[in-house]
């Protein structure tokens, strides 16, 4: 739907306001106890290699430790959610409704101490322009997800003092025009709608909007039981907003799942050890490992308007081992990146042509779901290190475990774990996920000596990472099959894996 919008729209609404509808004092100054951090701060660089500001390391964080945790400044519920959670907290449950009857959001809360807050904080003001509500379902789905809807705007804009959001980067010269209209529409309707007469308004409230867009992190809860991950709203972290992105981070972004958490507290956490004076950096959308470092910058510039500079980034294919994802044709020793002239050990020249055939055959068998004829291909072309073959490999696995061959199935799956763990490293969430399956596979096999190993292991992984807390559910599990493990007497087991 498009947003365009005319005067006229707003003009019965404007002229019933007055200056005594807008109460701009209505907003506290935005707290600053809402961050702490361990072991790391926020620097403030020129240095444009350092993209402004970012996170340093105070001293050596070890992987799993937190780095910052959080709660919002800003956030705001996504709307088809208002029936179901409280719009101060987030929590599911939410049968109080706004003390105004006549509230025109809908909103619902679950408790009268989240009603007054989120009055107090927003709402009271919010609450008296049902013109803006209408408004919420006028954006285009993905505009409305990236800019937030006007409640988002409007908080940043009074919680910042009805300028830009403080010493978040917006990055606006380099949104594309037709977003830059579309903000500054939206910014001549909200100021027309409030009647707000100050000279800026329309410029600040477009640049909000970048702001919003450049540093807006969804909150997401996953449901263990049914293994999905809901989006339930949108938030800015003033503090973590300060981390820059990395395709090969250090360090995860989360929200928990402690007993009674709070749905909106993000925590970062060391995915591996950090030393002192090294930057703190999270994945915004990709991983190096994952994908070509064209596709990277492509999806990093569309949506957040910067051309990465890390570390993975700067690196050629050359240096970029995780690039090296193909074995030699002629020694079957040596790693290889797509194109490379000659093979470091043998010094002989690959065919290309040859094996791109390969490579194009296998990825068709891919695409038709023929696993076992892809995975004949790929052996031949593929280094075992590459995450190409890892994920035939547990797509072999899966098919496996349906027939309940659970031998079969933990082989595949042990292929895939060491190209998993070669490409993102021992402790990584993706290494985390491969170990567990492995343990149930292995346990559902009667392998009991090989799956306590891996159990103790992806324990490790999972406390490492800070998913026992996480991925509650997940973890419970794996320290279910540990006890019963414990139980199992010395079976003699004759396969072998
Ligand atoms: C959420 S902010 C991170 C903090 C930011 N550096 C600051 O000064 O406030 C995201 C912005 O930081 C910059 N940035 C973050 N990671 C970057 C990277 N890997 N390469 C280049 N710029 C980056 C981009 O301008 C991006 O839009």
């Amino acid at each position: 739907m498009d947003l365009h919008f005319s005067l006229d729209d707003v003009s019965q609404y404007t002229r019933k306001l007055t200056p005594a509808h807008i109460d701009y004092r209505v907003w506290p100054p935005i707290p600053n106890e809402s961050a702490s951090w361990n072991k790391a701060h926020i620097e403030d660089h020129v240095d444009a290699k350092k993209h402004g500001s970012s996170v340093m390391s105070t001293q050596k964080i070890s992987s799993g430790k937190v780095v910052i945790q959080e709660y919002p400044q800003i956030k705001h519920l996504d709307h088809s959610l208002v029936f179901y959670r409280c719009s101060q907290c987030f929590r599911r449950n939410a049968d109080v409704k706004c003390r105004n009857k006549n509230c025109p959001w809908d909103l619902h809360y679950c408790n009268k101490k989240c009603e007054a807050r989120h009055w107090s904080s927003s709402h009271r003001w919010l609450c008296r322009f049902p013109e803006l509500s209408k408004y919420i379902d006028m954006t285009q789905e993905n505009f409305q997800f990236h800019t937030g809807e006007t409640p988002m705007i409007l908080k940043s804009y009074f919680i910042s003092n009805q300028a830009k959001i403080p010493s978040l980067v917006s990055n606006l010269d380099k949104h594309g025009l037709s977003d830059r209209k579309k903000y500054r529409e939206k910014a001549q309707m909200i100021a027309a709608v409030l009647h707000l007469i100050r000279d800026n308004a329309v410029n600040e409230l477009a640049e909000i909007q970048g702001q919003i867009r450049c540093n807006t992190i969804a909150i997401r809860e996953t449901n263990h039981e049914w293994g999905v991950t809901e989006i339930l709203g949108k938030a800015i972290y003033l503090s973590a907003s300060k981390i820059n992105h990395s395709c090969d981070p250090n360090a995860i972004a989360y929200f928990g799942k402690d007993p009674g958490h709070d749905p909106c507290l993000l925590r970062v956490r060391a995915s591996r050890d950090i030393p002192p004076q090294e930057q703190i950096c999270i994945s915004y959308a990709f991983t190096a490992a994952k994908h070509e470092k064209e596709a990277r910058q492509n999806s990093l510039q569309t949506l957040y308007f910067f051309h990465c500079q890390c570390g993975a980034c700067r690196m050629s294919n050359e240096e970029n081992y995780a690039a090296y994802i193909y074995q030699c044709p002629n020694c079957s020793k040596g790693r290889l990146a797509a194109g490379q002239v000659s093979c470091r050990d043998c010094k002989k020249r690959p065919d290309w042509m040859k094996i791109a055939m390969i490579e194009q055959k296998a990825d068709t068998h891919v695409e038709k779901g023929q696993y076992v004829a892809a995975a004949k291909l790929q052996e031949i072309i593929y280094h075992k290190s590459a995450l190409q073959w890892g994920e035939v490999m547990d797509k072999l696995g899966e098919r496996f475990a349906e027939r309940e061959d659970y031998e079969k199935a933990a082989k595949c799956v042990m292929a895939s774990l060491k190209a998993v763990r070669d490409t993102f490293g021992a402790t990584s969430i993706e290494t985390s996920h491969e170990l567990k399956k492995l343990s149930s596979l292995l346990f559902n096999g009667q392998n009991y000596d090989k799956a306590k190993s891996i159990v103790i292991e992806a324990i490790r992984v999972y406390k490492a990472l800070g998913l026992d807390e996480q991925n509650g559910t997940e973890y419970k599990e794996l320290e279910k099959v540990k006890k019963m493990l414990k139980n199992v007497p010395d079976i003699p087991f004759t396969t072998k894996i």
